[in-house]
């Protein structure tokens, strides 16, 4: 079994969906196809679950009623007999009804956006799956929520992805194609939730790795994973080869081509993952595998919303047990640290979930002196870092000569230098690097 997904763009339109099709298609074997929900859509629907929190029922009807139009015009373009095409059209619109039944219901406003986001991907595979019948493909539409779960830490349950999907696909042994959203997912009180944005990548791997398939792969708009921020940085290339440790350093650090989590269950099962253009499927792309590091720098990557907390205490001299004192502030309110610098007085952290900043700072200022930088961003560099190479930090620090440096992290593994700027620099700072460091 393979597992292909398509992203937002790869669905974006009725030629695109016929396109993909045709990919699907000419992969031999059985395969699993991922769709996330036609671009424009999640956003659209976030619109809509935001009018409806906020009392602003017209607006919500005549966004609905604008989603409604254009997924008849994609229905029409898309399939050819009328029997089929009154079908779909009687699913979008059941759809939209449950949309419409959120205005004025008394459920939380994370749960109203939830049931209503989840519908961009129901709606897609539905619409492919009409697609792939009308093409006479031996095809199954099966819904993520017989499956796909998150704990009450929105930790995915692998055990219960990994039985119900396999017992699914043995079931169905004759099916050839079977057809899933990415995205969606139950939560541990059996409610819709999801993966976060950008989560479809995630939800292929979770199930490439439960069934252990043979490849995953990812079918973007882009070549593969390319050495540095092509929406950023002119010229970039796509990199042939890249090893699990050096995709997942670039996922998590804003490397948008893959969810931050999303090499994690693939690295785990050894599965490889392979990065496709739907537009240039000729393309060789990115095969990202167990493999060697070549030395140097091979990637670089960006991400945003990075706040840095510094904590100062004159307690944390020669003392042993401060730093844990520090993370259990972290850890009662469930936010991670992405990076960590210390000095013999003080250490700094910086976190992308500012949701309990206020909770925190009050908790740390129990420890020492708390300063909090916003707006920062995290520059990642993948490559083979390791303690026997000399001169790659010197080119690093050499090419941001003329930008502020907030923190600088070295060490941490292998494969990972990072450092975190103003947001305001970053740009030219992935140029500057791209310039210093390939
Ligand atoms: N290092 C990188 N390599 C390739 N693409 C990248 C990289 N960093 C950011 N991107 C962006 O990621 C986009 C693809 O991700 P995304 O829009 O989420 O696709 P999809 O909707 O198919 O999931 C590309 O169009 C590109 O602009
Ligand atoms: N539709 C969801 C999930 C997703 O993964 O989308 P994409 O594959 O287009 O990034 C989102 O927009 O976040």
């Amino acid at each position: 079994m393979k597992v292909l997904k398509f992203g937002g763009t790869s669905v974006g339109s009725p030629e695109s969906i016929k396109e993909v099709a045709n990919i699907v298609r000419n992969v031999s074997g059985q395969k699993t196809v991922v769709l996330s929900a036609m671009s424009g859509t999640t956003n659209a629907l976030h619109e809509v679950s935001d009018h409806i929190i906020n009392y602003r029922e017209e607006q919500a009807n005549d966004l609905i009623n604008e989603l409604i139009a254009k997924y008849v015009d994609v229905i029409k373009e898309l399939l050819s007999e009328k029997e089929n095409q009154e079908e779909a059209i009687a699913l979008v619109s059941e759809r939209f009804e449950f949309i419409r039944e959120h205005i004025g219901i008394e459920i939380p406003s994370k749960q109203i956006e939830k049931n209503i986001v989840a519908q961009g991907e129901v709606l897609s595979t539905n619409l492919f799956n009409f697609h792939l019948k009308e093409l006479g493909t031996n095809a199954l539409l099966v819904s993520a929520f017989d499956f796909m779960a998150i704990d009450d830490a929105n930790e995915p349950v692998i055990d219960k992805i990994t039985k119900e999907y396999g017992k699914i696909v043995e079931e169905n042994s004759a099916v050839e194609i079977f057809v899933t959203q990415g995205y969606i997912c139950l939560s541990a009180t059996g409610k819709i939730d999801n993966l976060k944005r950008g989560g479809s990548d995630y939800s292929a791997s979770l199930i490439g790795a439960a069934i252990v398939a043979e490849e995953i792969q990812i079918w973007t708009d882009i070549d593969g994973m390319h050495n540095n921020d092509p929406r950023f940085v002119e010229n970039t290339f796509s990199l042939k080869e890249i090893s699990f440790d050096e995709a997942a350093e670039l996922a998590y650090f804003g490397a948008k081509i893959l969810h931050p989590q999303s090499v994690i269950p693939a690295r785990k099962a050894n599965v490889p993952v392979l990065l496709k253009n739907t537009f240039e499927p000729n393309a060789p792309g990115t095969i990202i595998k167990n493999c060697e590091v070549p030395s140097g720098v091979r990637a670089i990557a960006a991400k945003d919303g990075i706040t840095a907390i510094k904590i100062k205490s004159y307690r944390m001299l020669m003392a042993y047990g401060f730093l844990k004192g520090v993370f259990e502030v972290f850890e009662k309110y469930k936010t991670s640290i992405d990076m960590i610098t210390t000095s013999e007085v003080a250490v700094s952290v910086t976190i992308d979930d500012t949701s309990y900043l206020n909770e925190i700072v009050a908790e740390l200022k129990e420890i020492g002196s708390v300063e909090v930088d916003t707006d920062l961003s995290i520059v990642c560099l993948a490559g083979d870092f390791s303690s026997k190479r000399t001169g790659a930090s010197t080119a690093i620090l050499n090419s941001l000569s003329n930008i502020p440096i907030r923190m600088i992290s070295y060490g941490g593994s292998n494969y990972n230098v990072s450092l975190v700027i103003n947001t305001e620099n970053k740009k030219e700072a992935l140029v500057a690097l791209n310039n210093g460091v390939f």
